[in-house]
């Protein structure tokens, strides 16, 4: 049974105890002498000192009697092993008194304040405590705490010792922290010490999770810690490790989601940590303020643990994350810092050494990757490597590739996982066939960003920022978001490479795009050489088809005929086309058939500075109404049925050129508009195309029709009128200038002497006579036939018989009368023949020969050619 002291023998005691205070080097020296001189007085039980922490927010509790009943409580386990909150409305009150404070258990118990650790002390009798503040440079440091059993009131003697012996105390106080600080230094040094052996031993991040696990315990008492990695933008963080059995995360239940996913920084709490060298400390006040999100961290503290403490990890003047550790008492900073930075160094040389395990077996992977891919021949050898990369990469198989069309400005999709599970979707082929503009859409910020990007495809249809075409399919199929990697060969953004995301290292997937991007460019450059090479070879049969017809033209530019006469009307003629040839202006020749218009627009054209290049002449009246537009303005492949080829028209011919265009009263009236709209535009559109071609042509129209009246009965535009009608020429009928027709008979003779080998050279004036005074309906094209006639039919040097159609005969004598002129069947036969040539542009044979249109075998038609002297100068030349 232990001596009680009695007050007064406190009394007398107390030169005795303060000299020994003196002496007091620590806490325990403390509680020791404390106990010694004041804990045996009667009528207190027990006492307890507790001290402030470094951190000012939080205390330990130490007993004077190590074996006093409220030791350890079944909540808190040994209360001195623990930290506890300084605010937590007991403690903060007993410091706000500079007087001792009697606190009465039953009365704290009924209104919830008495602190966990004292319940037990409550529950085997405590009355009362006295309580007295420590001081140390008037700073309240700590109290002392005498527990009561007695229910009596506590004396003002009592009170007296407790304050003497307080203010005692107080004055060793910082003696005690000096020393324990010293002593908590040595500490910290050889647990360090031993904590970088430790540590240079560790090879792995299981072996690095084990002794954090082992030092943490030993350090903090505690099992809690959590490794938390910032990236390197300092956006985002992802757990790395924690406490080897999980018990702290996993207890909020929002550890796996955690260590699953990369989060943005917790603002409030990362950040807080990340900016400063000393460690946080977050009680369970703090813990509770936090946000949702930091749920994961919450579940130590609901297990009793006081504090979080979370300290930045730097290395190499690098913050590269968070070190959190639940404390179950306090721990003074620096230990927590140099530990931080010990665990730093290891976490780091860790993550490099996995990092180069990992470099090594990806660059096997993408070695071996970029050697399939050189081998991929085709598109679909290509779909099949990527598609195991893809998989054996970042175990998606699923993905898309889009690549920029060779307009520049849109993109369209070209390879796919043939086994996606959207392809036989609803709209995949219209997503297919499209051609996406870039501008404003998801690749043009892939291509600005430079990296690869993670669209959120429903938010984006939504609030319409970004033009996202085939956003609709994939949300379609189920495919709320898609990453889309860049690729780029160079400097050149050639596509992009769409997948679901997952956990895709981004470092990688550039990588892997790189070498996509390059078997993508070479089979692209292939296909498209291929494909320029069909379309070389369409140009080329379709250069071919139309050699023909410039052949012709090239042969009729060289040898055709030279104005013949000099009659006064005709000098009138020479002399406009003369003037008018020089400019670029368009001409209207007007006549009656055969006076010689064709020739006037070839003299102007000759005479132009356009000379050198092609005169293209277009009959508007023997073309099909249905062909005109394509022959005109050329088609597009698969522009109308037929249409298997791309084919120039004769505008794009006549580029620099000249474009004769006979018979344009003829025009049917919806392709006036068209031509209207190519003459003032200058530009052409091909039928079935969606672009305009610029064209540079001089147009040279011409016509038999009263074209004045033709607008005013409706069936020319007037507008069209206006624009071809700058510059009219009107041929004169040969009847108004018979003066011409012996030099144009001497013309003619000649000629077809020369043509046939005919030795005939004259005409009888008899003959000349009956010319002369003929009407000529047919005009000069009319006088030529009957000049070939008369030398084929000669059979002397002179012509003397004029074979007029017999009517013609009979008429011949009165030319007043306007009969019209009547070929006889032979006649007939040969004009028509040489129509259908004309129309075929000579080509006798084949399915769209003259014999095939005229229902006769080609022999036939051969042998009718020769024998009604048909010529090929004849033919497709003139009518
Ligand atoms: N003044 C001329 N001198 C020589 N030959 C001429 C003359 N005028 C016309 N010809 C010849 O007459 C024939 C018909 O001429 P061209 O085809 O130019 O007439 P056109 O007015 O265009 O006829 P159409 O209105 O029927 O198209 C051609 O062979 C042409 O060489």
């Amino acid at each position: 049974m232990e001596k009680k002291i009695t007050e007064e023998g406190f009394c007398r005691n107390l030169k005795n105890i303060y000299e020994q205070l003196f002496s007091v080097r620590d806490r325990y020296d403390l509680i020791y002498l404390i106990n010694k001189s004041l804990g045996g007085i009667d009528p207190f039980s027990h006492s307890m000192v507790s001290l402030v922490n470094k951190d000012g927010r939080s205390y330990s509790v130490f007993l004077l009697k190590p074996g006093s009943p409220v030791q350890s409580t079944p909540e808190t386990g040994i209360i001195s092993d623990k930290s506890y909150s300084v605010n937590d409305g007991f403690y903060d009150q007993i410091l706000s008194f500079d007087t001792p404070v009697i606190c009465h258990f039953q009365e704290l118990s009924l209104k919830g304040k008495l602190p966990t650790y004292l319940k037990s002390g409550y529950v085997t009798g405590v009355d009362k405590m006295v309580a007295v503040s420590l001081n140390s440079d008037n700073q309240k440091v700590g109290n002392l705490v005498f527990f009561m059993k007695d229910k009596g009131e506590v004396s003002a003697k009592l009170l007296h010792i407790v304050q003497e012996t307080v203010r005692l105390a107080s004055l060793v106080v910082d003696n005690i922290i000096i020393n324990e600080d010293m002593k908590a230094r040595e500490l910290e040094k050889s647990l360090l010490l031993s904590l970088s052996k430790d540590l240079s031993a560790v090879r792995d991040k299981a072996g690095l999770s084990a002794l954090i696990n082992i030092k943490v315990n030993g350090l903090f008492h505690s099992k809690g810690f959590a490794i938390d990695l910032i990236d390197d933008r300092r956006k985002t963080f992802r757990t790395y490790m924690v406490d080897g059995d999980r018990a702290l995360m996993e207890h909020s239940g929002s550890y796996s989601f955690m260590n699953e996913r990369e989060m943005p920084l917790i603002s409030g709490l990362h950040d807080r940590i990340l900016g400063i060298d000393d460690p946080v400390c977050l009680l369970r006040e703090d813990m509770m303020a936090l946000p949702e999100e930091a749920d994961y961290l919450r579940g130590g503290t609901e297990m009793g643990r006081l504090h979080l403490m979370g300290t930045r990890l730097r290395t190499a003047g690098q913050t590269t994350g968070i070190l959190w550790v639940y404390v179950g008492r306090y721990v003074p900073f620096s230990l927590t810092m140099a530990f931080a930075s010990q665990i730093a160094v290891a976490v780091a040389n860790i993550k490099a050494n996995e990092e180069i395990g990992r470099r090594e077996t990806e660059k096997a992977l993408l070695l071996s990757f970029a050697n399939e891919l050189a081998a991929a021949k085709d598109k679909k050898q290509l779909g099949a490597v990527i598609n195991k990369c893809l998989q054996s990469f970042f175990l998606v198989k699923e993905y898309m590739i889009s690549v920029r069309n060779a307009d520049g400005i849109s993109h369209s999709f070209y390879l796919y996982d043939e086994s996606a599970h959207f392809i036989n979707a609803p709209g995949f082929q219209n997503v297919m066939a499209a051609k996406m503009a870039i501008a404003g859409g998801p690749v043009e910020r892939i291509y600005q960003e430079g990296e690869p990007l993670l669209f959120d495809v429903r938010s984006i249809l939504e609030s319409k920022t970004i033009k996202f075409e085939s956003g609709p399919f994939w949300l379609s199929v189920g495919i709320p978001q898609i990453l889309g990697a860049m690729l780029s060969v160079g400097n050149e953004n050639i596509g992009v490479l769409w997948m679901e995301p997952d956990q895709i290292n981004r470092e990688l997937l550039k990588a892997v795009s790189n070498q996509i991007a390059i078997a993508i460019s070479n089979i692209v450059a292939n296909e498209r050489i291929s494909q320029h090479i069909a379309e070389i070879n369409t140009y080329k049969k379709q250069l071919e088809e139309e050699k023909l017809y410039l052949q012709e033209e090239i042969v009729n530019a060289y040898n055709h005929t030279e104005f013949v006469g000099d009659s006064q009307e005709m000098q009138k003629i020479y002399h406009l086309l003369s003037h008018v040839a020089f400019t670029n202006s368009t001409v209207l020749i007007l006549g009656e058939t055969g006076t010689g218009k064709e020739l006037a627009a070839r003299a102007i054209h000759d005479g132009s500075p356009r000379k050198d290049k092609l005169m293209i002449k277009v009959n508007c009246a023997t073309m099909p109404a249905s062909l005109i537009d394509s022959e005109l303005f050329g088609h597009e492949r698969g522009s109308f049925t037929g249409a298997f080829e791309r084919r120039l028209g004769k505008f794009e011919l006549a580029n620099k050129g000249t474009l004769f265009l006979d018979e344009i009263g003829e025009m049917p009236l919806e392709l006036q508009a068209k031509l209207l709209r190519a003459l003032q535009e200058k530009e052409i559109e091909r039928v079935g195309g969606k672009t305009t071609i610029k064209v540079d042509v001089r147009i040279i129209a011409a016509t038999n029709r009263d074209l004045a009246q033709e607008v005013k009965e409706g069936r020319f535009r007037r507008d069209l009128f206006y624009r071809l009608n700058v510059f009219p020429v009107t041929l004169p009928p040969l009847r108004e200038r018979v003066e011409d027709i012996p030099v144009l008979v001497t013309h003619f003779i000649n000629k077809y002497a020369r043509n046939t080998g005919k030795k005939v050279h004259h005409i009888s004036d008899k003959a000349l006579n009956e010319l002369t005074s003929y009407h000529w309906p047919g005009n000069v094209r009319e006088l030529e036939h009957l000049m070939e006639r008369c030398v084929l039919l000669s059979r002397s040097k002179t012509i003397s018989e004029i074979p007029f159609p017999i009517t013609e005969k009979l008429i011949a004598s009165s030319p007043a009368d306007d009969l019209p002129y009547i070929k006889t069947i032979r006649e007939n036969e040969r004009d028509h023949i040489i129509h259908v040539l004309n129309y075929c542009k000579g080509k006798v044979a084949g399915l769209q020969g003259a014999a095939a249109w005229l229902g006769v075998p080609v022999s036939t038609l051969n042998a009718r050619i020769k024998k009604l002297g048909i010529q090929k100068e004849m033919t497709f030349t003139k009518k």
